[in-house]
């Protein structure tokens, strides 16, 4: 057994249990009225756990675990990196939810950066747990300031809710936008600077 990671708000969670979401998929592929047994769905259970432990492995991962390489170069202005491809599961439907986002901060005076991909992989940990969009977009900018110690964080996320366009309201292409801005980001004309970056194509 893994060690259970501790989740904000979220409770802790042990290993996943793939007999168990086996067992559910057939329940499920039963309550719509398929045969679990034909054929084409004799496999289908066992794809569906992997395929979900696969989606909701941020689940056992800690922040702390992926913002690990940091250096010291000295740099004390903004790094930003956008257009991080994301794709999430809206808690309410488990539905995915899919888009980009962009996450940028200002490293603490003492220079220390963390390797470019490790943002994308932060945005990973978060979103490969059930969601909302709200969440996700704070919990990455609450653990830059909080593992990095920066002085300001900005997390933009432009995402398209599967939810909202294959059932219910069913409005294809719609897009959900929320941003989360921490510290010095928060200041008129670095805020400013940081969406002007963000919104350029
Ligand atoms: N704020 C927020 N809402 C979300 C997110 N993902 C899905 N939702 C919304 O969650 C809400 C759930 O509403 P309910 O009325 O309980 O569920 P529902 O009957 O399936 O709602 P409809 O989608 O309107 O048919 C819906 O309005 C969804 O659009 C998210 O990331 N953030
Ligand atoms: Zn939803």
């Amino acid at each position: 057994m893994t060690d259970p990671v501790t989740l904000d708000g979220q409770g802790s969670i042990g290993d996943f249990d793939e007999k168990r979401a086996e067992a559910a998929v057939r329940e499920l592929l039963l309550a719509v009225g398929e045969d679990p047994d034909r054929e084409g769905l004799r496999e289908t259970p066992g794809r569906v756990a992997r395929a979900y432990k696969e989606i909701l492995a941020g689940l056992r991962q800690a922040p702390e675990d992926v913002l690990t390489t940091t250096f010291d170069l000295g740099h004390d202005e903004m790094v930003l990196v956008k257009d991080i491809e994301i794709m999430s599961l809206c808690e309410h439907h488990l539905l995915p939810f899919h888009g980009v986002a962009h996450v940028g901060y200002i490293p603490a005076d003492t220079g220390k950066i963390t390797g470019l991909s490790k943002l994308a992989r932060l945005v990973d940990v978060f979103a490969r747990r059930p969601q909302v969009q709200e969440r996700l977009t704070t919990q990455v900018a609450d653990s830059l300031m909080s593992i990095l110690e920066a002085r300001g964080a900005i997390v933009v996320i432009e995402a398209e809710h599967m939810c909202m366009s294959v059932r219910g309201i069913r409005k294809p292409g719609a897009k959900t936008i929320t941003s989360a801005v921490r510290g010095q980001l928060r200041a008129p004309a670095t805020r400013a600077e940081a969406m002007s970056l963000i919104m350029a194509r």
